[in-house]
Formats: structure tokens, sequence, C-alpha cells
């Protein structure tokens, strides 16, 4: 299996608050890993470290290899775009748009042709059975349909690695369930790994693999599933 994110050592403070004291992990194409852990354990601030987002104070984050810090703030802005993806608590859609232009955009901003990427966001809706909200902007969708508009934008570039944070935190049980199978259903197929943050148990019941944050530090939970 190939190692695509591999983290060691990571330290980070924020003012004299330590949100990462000794947190290691490494991630393997394909797989769906989640974060587990109570509240300010130092999940959110794992993930967006191993996306490149927030810089460890110690420890090294590598992605197929390459050490994070290494690359200049452009390279690292160019590998979010194109290998990375990411799904929030709260989707983040730009509500002026809709769906379908919102699901195009990351598209988009990589330069894909305006027809191009209305085709592929087109079809990245129907894959997650939202062709009917297709026209619609976010403020006219359930919550959980624009969850999974969200997930369709986070896809749609293909990327390698799909960061989730509490992507079902604000919704109820049968919506949360939808948006994690459309999730790590689409996620696998691809072959595209999932980190995923939450502290429900049914949540990251759709990993492979739970890894446990406690204080700032990580601990392998050992799951059978
Ligand atoms: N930008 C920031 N500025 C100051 N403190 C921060 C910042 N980000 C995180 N922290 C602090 O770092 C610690 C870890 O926060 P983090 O968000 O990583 O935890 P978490 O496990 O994701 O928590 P939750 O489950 O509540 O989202 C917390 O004590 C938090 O208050």
């Amino acid at each position: 299996m190939s190692v695509l994110l591999e983290a060691t050592g990571l330290r980070k403070s924020f003012g004299p608050t330590d949100a990462l004291a000794a947190a290691s992990i490494r991630v393997v194409a394909g797989e769906v890993v989640a974060l587990m852990g109570p509240s300010g354990a130092g999940k959110s601030t794992l993930l967006h470290c191993l996306a490149g987002i927030v810089r460890p104070d110690e420890g090294t984050v590598r992605y197929q290899g390459a050490d994070l810090a290494g690359m200049g703030d452009r390279a690292r802005s160019a590998l979010r775009r194109t290998d990375f993806g990411f799904v929030f608590q709260f989707g983040q859609l730009v509500p002026e748009l809709t769906c379908l232009e919102n699901v195009a955009l990351p598209l988009r901003l990589n330069g894909e042709r305006g027809r191009v990427a209305t085709s592929r966001a087109r079809e990245m809706l129907a894959e997650l059975d939202l062709t009917a909200i297709a026209g619609r902007r976010p403020g006219e969708v359930s919550g959980g349909q624009g969850q999974r508009a969200a997930v369709a934008r986070a896809l749609v570039t293909g990327p390698r690695v799909i960061f989730a944070d509490e992507p079902t935190g604000a919704l109820d049980s049968l919506n949360g369930e939808q948006v994690m199978g459309a999730l790590t259903t689409a996620a696998r197929e691809r072959q595209a790994a999932v980190v995923l943050v939450t502290h429900e148990a049914r949540v990251a019941a759709y990993s492979d693999r739970e890894v446990v944050v406690r204080d700032g530090r990580t601990r392998e939970l050992e799951v059978t599933r």
C-alpha cells in the first residue's frame, strides 16, 4: 500500500495552549481514517497540519514523500487545489451560486473550461443523486442535500485525499448516514483516502481505521469491522 501522508512528531501551540503535543499518523491510498477524541483534543489542528493549512511548530508532514514545510506557499496552495478535497461541518457552499456552479467551481479554479467543468459537475451531482437540485442555490436545499453537494464539490477534481472535519456535525442521524455513505462510497470507488474528524462513534464506523487524539497526542485504536 502506498503511503500518501506521513506526519511524525507534530507539535503545535496557540499561545499558551498546546493543541498538538506529539502527534503522528500515516494515511495510505484509498483508506478512510477517522480521527476521534474529545472536544479540544487537537483533531482539527492535526487535520489542518496534514492538509498544509497550519504549519506545525515541530515535526514533519510528508505528502507522497515531499515535506510540506519545504514547499513554497504557492506550491502548497496548488497541491490543495489539485490533490486534496475538503468537506467542512457547514458545507461552505457559495450562497450566490447554484449547486451546479458550486460543484464546477474547483474545476474552474484549476483552469478547466466552463463547458467541461459544468458537464463534469453535472455527472458528479448525478452520481450523488442530486440532479434535482443542480439549479438551486444552497439556501434552497436541505442541510443533507447541501452537505452532499459539498461532498460532490470535494470529489469533482479527483483528489487523492479528502479532508472532512465533522461533515455530519450539523445534520440529524438519517442525513448524517446519507452523507457518510455518499462520501465513503465515492471515495472508495476512486481510491481516494479520507481523513475524517468526528467525535461520533456511528460516523467513525464508516472508517477503516480509527486514531484517537487526546491532549494533542495520537493513539492507534484497534478496530475490527
Ligand atoms: N486558531 C487558534 N487559536 C487559539 N487556540 C486554538 C486555535 N485553534 C485551536 N486552538 C486550541 O487548540 C486546542 C485544540 O483545538 P482543535 O480545534 O484542534 O480540537 P478538536 O479536537 O478539533 O476540538 P473539537 O472537537 O471541539 O472541534 C483547543 O484547546 C483549542 O482551543
